[in-house]
């Protein structure tokens, strides 16, 4: 089994904002995603873009993951965002608006030719109609020789403005398109994160929206502040019973009796072997949250 990266909390902060930079290397979220995009306006972009490396080459996020995100590829601030990003040598770059495969095609080209560190990944907000009507070709980008790309991210803000869906509790019109790229990422390989529920003193809504997210298949929800961080982590973490039912499957398929059977009877449940995979990442997850 490959690698598993927690990625339950996963909060943006503004780049322009020096004060929340310094916070974030003691908020309790998985990973961070310092923005020089839509929380940034376009008078302190360059600000932004210099105070975001400085901090991330500085470093003292322990094992959270830093994640820049840049500004769309066809802005004037693009081609700077990423010289600079790459320099900086952050876990990842997040490239908003992403609408078709040959964005991200050009961008690990570009990746090569800056000499980008081998480790980088690229993260794909998925954010418009048409990355949704497109969602497997992107997806399926991470298939070619020099792609990086490894997550997805919701961007259901900019869904919202494209659609004019509204937000409604249970999110009944973005299901589909939440529901389509889940089955694109996942089907190649990839890591898909959740969109940011707005409503900060919400925090009942908060939790169904974080519920809902896991069971839909999400493996983490994006933040906007660190008020969230704690409920993403509980809710996106295996519970106990969780971990102990995931232990006792696996210890069950260990047994001598139960050698060369697909599927065997435990609590009452039928349980298969393809259950017994699904128990070791449930362990694997809880082994890299304990860290
Ligand atoms: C939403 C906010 C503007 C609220 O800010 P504020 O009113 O200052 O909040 P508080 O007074 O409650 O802040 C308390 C302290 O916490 C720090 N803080 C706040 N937010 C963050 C954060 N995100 N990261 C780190 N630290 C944070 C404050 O600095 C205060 O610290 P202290 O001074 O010590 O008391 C604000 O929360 C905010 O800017 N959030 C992030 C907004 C953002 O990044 N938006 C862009 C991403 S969302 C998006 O675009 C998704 C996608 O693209 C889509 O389309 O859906
Ligand atoms: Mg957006």
């Amino acid at each position: 089994m490959t690698t598993i990266r927690p990625r339950r909390s996963v909060l943006y902060m503004p780049g322009s904002n020096a004060r929340a930079l310094e916070k974030a290397r003691e908020i309790a979220a998985d990973v961070l995603i310092l923005d020089l995009e839509d929380a940034v306006a376009p008078e302190a972009k360059a600000a932004a873009r210099e105070q975001v490396c400085a901090a991330v080459k500085a470093g003292g996020y322990g094992r959270r993951e830093l994640v820049i995100r840049t500004n769309g590829v066809d802005t004037a601030w693009f081609g700077d965002d990423l010289g600079a990003a790459v320099e900086a040598k952050p876990d990842a770059i997040l490239i908003p608006k992403v609408s078709a495969p040959e964005t991200l095609d050009q961008i690990g080209a570009q990746l090569d030719s800056l000499k980008a560190q081998p480790t980088l990944r690229v993260w794909a907000m998925i954010e418009t109609p048409l990355a949704i009507l497109q969602a497997e070709a992107i997806a399926r980008a991470a298939r070619n020789p020099h792609s990086r790309l490894s997550c997805f991210v919701m961007g259901t803000n900019d869904l919202a403005k494209e659609t004019r869906a509204r937000f409604v509790p249970g999110r009944a019109p973005m299901l589909p398109w939440l529901t389509s790229a889940i089955l694109a990422a996942r089907a190649h390989g990839l890591d898909i994160l959740d969109g940011v529920y707005n409503d900060l003193k919400n925090e009942e809504g908060f939790l169904a929206e974080c519920e809902q997210g896991r069971d839909l298949g999400f493996d983490g929800k994006t933040l906007i502040h660190p008020a969230q961080v704690a409920t993403a982590n509980a809710v996106f973490a295996p519970d106990e019973a969780e971990l102990a039912q995931a232990q006792a499957i696996i210890a069950a398929f260990a047994l001598p009796e139960n050698q060369g059977r697909g599927a065997i009877q435990l609590g009452g449940r039928m349980v298969e072997l393809l259950h017994a995979e699904m128990a070791k990442r449930v362990v694997a997850l809880s082994e890299a949250i304990a860290g």
